[in-house]
């Protein structure tokens, strides 16, 4: 799927320079253009792509400090900066634009949706979000802007892939210990799916295209990404097991939103040395999701790799009924009704303050 992509806030742009460095380095070209967008001027700084600084009459470069209402609002102010920056880069080979951020800050947060908004006016591709969810340990803050956010964003976006911050980071480390390590999981995991149709020399029928990728994502609302790898024996008979069980592995242990098991369609890609991919493998592999899912529309195909391993990538469209997901709704309410009542205290007290009958004790 030839990409533009757009990182927003801080974690945005982190991710959009691992994603495009990944594409690169694995020579994928399925990246065409990269761009950072942030209202803080130090996160800025140390990204190696073209960035856009927004919001500078309002926060003058240091960002919107978790205020997603503000992050929305600069960014509605400054989106046609963004939209000149990409002049030129939306040619007619784009087939996508992903716009990344972390859900739980303010300029990511607030600006993504607008964005998303202003983007698919403007442009007839597809525009998709990646959006990071806080993890389960992050404080009230971060679950109420991420709340509000997945709920414009599921709106707005085409579709909007969610990764929660607890799926991919290694036992033992605390999440912002593991971010380089998240984002390098994110960063592989997701390049993989903008690559696969992007395939290659000698496509055979069975190969994935890129349409599949539109396809399983054209559910709309909330989508989620598994992936699992093993070692595979040389000849592809050998390895009916082998994709079999990295499927089931990919989808039940490794997905991007844990327990997400309730899809509208689903995407099989299995990659790997073609000589490696056993096809009755991947077609036992589709039935099983199909069963598993409960879902009637599960696409399948190999996804040709110089990789003596095979990896199975699991793309799920229309998760948003599943509990993982309820569960976050329900985290980002009461999150908010914490918020709320800290706020009705901090009011009464100073109505208390303010009251007439004080000054006169004064
Ligand atoms: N996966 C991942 N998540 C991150 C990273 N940095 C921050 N986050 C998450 O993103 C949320 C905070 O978003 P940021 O991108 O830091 O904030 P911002 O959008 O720049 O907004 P402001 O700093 O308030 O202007 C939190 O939920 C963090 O857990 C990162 O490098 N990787």
């Amino acid at each position: 799927m030839k990409t533009v992509l757009i990182g927003v806030g801080q974690a945005g742009g982190k991710l959009a320079t691992e994603i495009a460095n990944f594409d690169a380095e694995m020579e994928f070209g399925a990246v065409t253009g990269a761009l950072a967008v942030n209202s803080a001027k130090t996160d800025l700084r140390s990204l190696p792509l073209d960035t856009v600084l927004i919001g500078q009459d309002r926060v003058n470069g240091h960002g919107v400090g978790g205020d997603n209402e503000l992050g929305a609002e600069v960014m509605q102010a400054d989106s046609h900066e963004v939209v000149e920056a990409l002049e030129g880069r939306i040619t007619s080979e784009a087939e996508a634009i992903w716009v990344a951020a972390g859900l739980g800050g303010g300029t990511g947060s607030g600006g993504a949706p607008v964005l998303v908004k202003e983007l698919s006016r403007i442009y007839s591709v597809p525009v998709y979000a990646l959006g990071v969810l806080p993890g389960q340990g992050e404080g009230s803050m971060y679950q109420v802007n991420a709340g509000r956010s997945l709920k414009t964003l599921a709106r707005e976006a085409d579709a909007t892939l969610l990764v929660d911050n607890d799926a991919w980071h290694s036992a033992g480390e605390s999440v912002e210990e593991g971010f380089d390590a998240i984002n390098k999981a994110i960063a592989q995991r997701f390049g993989l799916l903008l690559a696969a149709g992007e395939a290659v020399e000698g496509v055979g029928e069975s190969v994935v295209d890129t349409s599949e990728v539109i396809n399983t994502l054209r559910t709309g609302g909330i989508a989620a990404l598994g992936y699992a790898t093993a070692e595979a024996a040389p000849d592809a008979e050998e390895n009916i097991n082998v994709v079999m069980s990295t499927a089931r592995r990919a989808l039940l242990t490794g997905t991007s939103l844990p327990d997400a098991t309730e899809a509208e369609a689903a995407l099989l890609a299995i990659a790997g040395e073609p000589d490696r991919l056993s096809r009755k493998g991947v077609e036992r592999a589709r039935s099983w999701l199909e069963e598993e899912l409960g879902c009637m529309q599960v696409r399948g195909g190999d996804f040709p790799l110089g990789s003596e391993r095979v990896a199975a990538l699991v793309l799920l469209g229309g998760v948003e009924r599943s509990k993982r997901v309820e569960q976050f709704f329900e985290r980002a309410k009461a999150a908010q009704q914490e918020t709320d009542a800290i706020e009705e205290e901090r009011e009464s007290a100073d109505s208390l303050f303010q009251n007439d009958q004080l000054d006169n004790l004064i």
